[in-house]
């Protein structure tokens, strides 16, 4: 008798996870390695920034009060006094109609509070005259206008990006407090299954689905330790994902976990004694989705199906995987778009549609069940559709995730 599974919800299964999902710890890097990383403290300005007021032009520092006055017809004249390139201080006191020759970035001098620029002036050897008055603290870029001491600028658990890697370099980190990152395995299981470089003989198929999860990581920044493809035996895949999870944080499988004769992976939980939280889940592709926990670690049964794989990593494993680097952000990003077609056929189950967002319109990217690999690779997101009696019309608005983000426009939309 075949074992008749209860379906739960998407949100659901992603609590499940989550709730097994542990923080994997910190690690110090280079700072030139920390980008793609997550921050595992805060960094907090620790001057302000800039650290002191600073010219924003190349001009000539004055007082405000010296400008009342100036017009076109009624020019005030300055006599410069100092130069000061950025990375100099002037130890001069501007005086009455006094100006100091100030570049881009270079601290103001004592007793100036505005900035003319070299375009606002007529120069003549060592004077140059103005025509309009200035006011205090005009063209100056004020200590602490960025960054005031002891803000939080990033808090932990966010992506380090190149925005962040000036941050951390602005504060003197040469070093870098970043989390862990989890030590993923992958075992791709089907007697059907050959290696990329072999050629097809009848009854077999390549193993797509390891590499692809293997570049799903690495999009994530983690390296994974492969486990090759290996036969539906159930004392080899026994022994193979006992082996791994000793060496792993956590396991992803493909394959094995429906209900086929040959479907090892239900038995393999029972025999190594892992607490299945859930075997089927409200949604297609994917339906079938495992994920059990044993020894503190998470196993992720991935459906053999390319799509069916694909899906079940980026709505379950990425967010755990993420929760175990300490991350703040643990869903892929998400927008509104227009339905590009119809999609009429009802389903019980929410269904994710591997499709092309450009932006405003997301539309089916193409063949679209679970065993399709054209429509993952076609596709840059996927239209949430949810379950229900109802058909979905060309023109509905759908929730569209993300996944993408990483890949140009192909025009210079602005
Ligand atoms: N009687 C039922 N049959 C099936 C059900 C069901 O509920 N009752 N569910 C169907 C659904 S939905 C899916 S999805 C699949 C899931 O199958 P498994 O996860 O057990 O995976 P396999 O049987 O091992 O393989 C399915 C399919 O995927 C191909 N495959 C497997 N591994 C790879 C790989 N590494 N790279 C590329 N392709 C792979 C495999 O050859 C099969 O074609 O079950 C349905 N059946
Ligand atoms: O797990 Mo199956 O993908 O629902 O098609
Ligand atoms: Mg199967």
């Amino acid at each position: 008798m075949v074992e008749i599974r209860k379906p739960i919800q998407v949100a659901e299964a992603v609590e499940r996870v989550l709730a097994h999902a542990v923080p994997a710890g910190t690690e110090t890097v280079p700072l030139e390695e920390s980008a793609g990383r997550i921050l595992a403290s805060p960094v907090t300005a620790s001057h302000p920034v800039p650290p002191f007021d600073r010219s924003p032009y190349d001009g000539f520092a004055i007082r405000s009060e010296d400008t009342a006055g100036a017009s076109g017809s009624s020019r005030i004249p300055f006599t410069v006094i100092d130069e000061i390139p950025a990375g100099s201080v002037s130890n001069k006191i501007l005086g009455e109609k006094q100006a100091v020759r100030i570049m881009t970035g270079a601290p103001l001098p004592e007793g100036a509070d505005a900035v003319v620029m070299f375009e606002q002036t007529v120069e003549d050897g060592d004077t140059f005259s103005i025509r309009k008055p200035f006011k205090p603290l005009e063209n100056v870029s004020l200590k602490g206008e960025d960054l005031a001491e002891g803000e939080e600028v990033v808090p932990a658990g966010s992506f380090i990006h190149a925005g962040t890697v000036a941050v951390l370099a602005t504060f003197g980190y040469t070093q870098v407090k970043v989390a862990r990152r989890p030590v993923v395995g992958i075992l791709a299981t089907g007697t059907e299954l050959v290696g990329v470089g072999d050629p097809l003989v009848p009854g077999k198929i390549r193993n797509s689905n390891g590499p692809m999860i293997a570049a799903q990581l690495r999009r994530m920044g983690i390296d994974c330790r492969t486990y090759g493809a290996q036969a539906d035996d159930p004392d080899a895949v026994v022994a193979t994902v006992e082996r791994a999870l000793s060496e792993t944080d956590a396991l992803i499988t493909t394959g094995g976990v429906s209900v086929g004769d040959f479907d090892y992976l239900p038995a393999v939980y029972g025999r190594i004694g892992a607490e299945v939280l859930f075997n089927k889940v409200a949604m297609r592709p994917g339906s079938v989705t495992t994920v059990a926990a044993g020894g503190g670690k998470l196993l992720f049964g991935l459906s053999g199906n390319p799509s069916s794989c694909f899906t079940g990593f980026e709505l379950f494993v990425r967010p755990a995987l993420l929760k175990m680097m300490g991350a703040n952000k643990l869903f892929l990003p998400h927008t509104k778009a227009v339905l590009g077609e119809d999609f009429t056929k009802a389903n019980p189950f929410t269904r994710f549609v591997r499709a092309v967002y450009d932006g405003k319109t997301a539309s089916p990217a193409g063949f679209n069940k679970s065993n399709a690999v054209s429509s993952i690779a076609r596709g840059n997101a996927m239209i949430v559709l949810p379950g229900g009696t109802r058909g979905f019309r060309k023109g509905d608005e759908v929730d569209v995730l993300l996944l993408g983000v990483e890949e140009g426009s192909p025009e210079w939309t602005l």
